[in-house]
């Protein structure tokens, strides 16, 4: 399937929960809610948690893997979606992403 994520922003589609509630091994994961608060909270390099739609990732262990390298750490702590849905990333990034989801934001 190819995502169209311009398409999907507009019209607020978003990729089957399962493919984001799962580990890349097909293993449910326990997702937790966090506030804003909670992860700013975690806007270091080696400890760097970021939003993307709504959701809260822990891509410190990314950090120093990051093809972009140390930009990916310019929404540290906070809202990072615009950013990721960018046109340096390419589509399978959105799978990769998957595997460092810790769970989602309160309201
Ligand atoms: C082919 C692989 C990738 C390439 C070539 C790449 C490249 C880049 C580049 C060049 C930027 C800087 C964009 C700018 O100038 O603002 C960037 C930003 C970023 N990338 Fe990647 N990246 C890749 C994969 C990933 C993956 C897998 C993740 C997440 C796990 C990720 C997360 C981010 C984040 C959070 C930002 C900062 C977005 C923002 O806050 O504005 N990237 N990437």
């Amino acid at each position: 399937m190819v995502l169209d994520w311009q398409q999907m922003l507009t019209d607020g589609r978003q990729p089957a929960i399962s493919s984001l509630d799962s580990a890349s091994d097909g293993a449910p994961k326990e997702l937790q809610h966090f506030s804003l608060d909670e992860v700013g909270r975690h806007a270091a390099a080696d400890d760097c948690w970021i939003v993307v739609r709504g959701r809260v990732y822990d891509v410190t262990s990314y950090v120093e893997e990051h093809p972009g390298g140390l930009l990916i750490l310019k929404n540290a702590g906070g809202d990072a979606t615009a950013g990721f849905h960018g046109p340096q990333h390419p589509p399978r990034v959105f799978d990769v992403i998957d595997d460092f989801l810790i769970g989602d934001l309160t309201q």
